[in-house]
């Protein structure tokens, strides 16, 4: 060969490792929850419940999916499942390309607080801590160092969710919307690419309804980030790119 000849084939190798490697990026982008033939049985002394029969669901990076279905039918379960709080009894579970459902309790437990924000009904907040202190501590649990660094990280969090006038508040002072939307910047602390909500809405008024479905939106939309809701609210399915609904153990997308 040539020194021409040489230099157009490294050059072709080159270019076909980058398409390659582009390739995987794209389609690792693209499938942020990717779950297939999941089964999930109770059982509770000779008494076995099945729950889920043989669940594939498979959602888009940057995709707000909405989960619902008739009360019972699986969807907190399907959730949990999802987030790698439960283990299936058949099934896999994949996560931004990897593989949870094969992971022992201590990576999945890293690879939760790295990846995935939770966002309850209930809110979940800690009563005798400020908006603030409520993030700042899900910001040391993700491993932010420094409490100053964490006061002005949560300072900012809560400025994204538009609370930066509430920071010191306890949530006994602030309303049902208020109090969602400093769960919200709690979920958002450490960045997370998955954002998971059971029932987000549930416990609000019409108004901070809205405004917690306008967020999450942007917070999607804005950021590239995946959005999985558990809900029975009409009004989210209007800002939802898809919609499943789980009956008698069957999903349908
Ligand atoms: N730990 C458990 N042991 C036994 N059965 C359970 C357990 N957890 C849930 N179940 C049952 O599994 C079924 C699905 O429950 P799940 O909470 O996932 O439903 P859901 O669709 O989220 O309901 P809802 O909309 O009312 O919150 C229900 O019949 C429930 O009673």
């Amino acid at each position: 060969m040539t020194a021409s000849q040489v230099n157009f084939a490294s050059f072709i190798q080159a270019r076909d490792r980058a398409a390659s490697t582009s390739v995987v990026v794209e389609r690792f982008k693209e499938q942020a929850i990717v779950a297939t033939g999941v089964e999930m049985v109770y059982r509770s002394g000779s008494q076995v419940y099945p729950v889920l029969r043989g669940v594939d669901l498979t959602i888009q990076q940057g995709d707000i999916h909405l989960l619902m279905g008739p009360s019972g039918s699986g969807k907190t379960t399907l959730l949990s499942i999802l987030a790698g709080i439960l283990t299936p009894t058949a099934g896999s579970v994949k996560l931004l390309g990897q593989e949870i459902t094969k992971m022992s309790r201590a990576q999945l437990a890293h690879f939760r607080l790295q990846n995935i924000g939770f966002i309850f009904q209930g809110f979940n907040l800690f009563p005798a801590l400020t908006a603030s202190e409520n993030v700042e501590v899900a910001l040391k649990v993700k491993g932010v160092r420094g409490a100053t660094n964490r006061r002005r990280m949560a300072h900012e969090l809560l400025a994204q969710v538009k609370l930066d006038d509430r920071i010191n508040h306890l949530p006994r002072d602030l309303s049902g919307g208020q109090k969602q939307r400093v769960a919200i910047a709690r979920a958002l602390a450490g960045d997370p690419q998955i954002i998971m909500a059971d029932e987000p809405t549930a416990a609000l008024d019409s108004h901070s309804g809205h405004a917690v479905i306008e967020l999450l939106r942007q917070l999607a939309k804005q950021s590239n980030r995946t959005v999985l809701i558990v809900t029975h609210d009409p009004r989210l399915i209007d800002v939802a790119d898809r919609v499943s609904t789980l009956e008698d153990g069957i999903l349908r997308q």
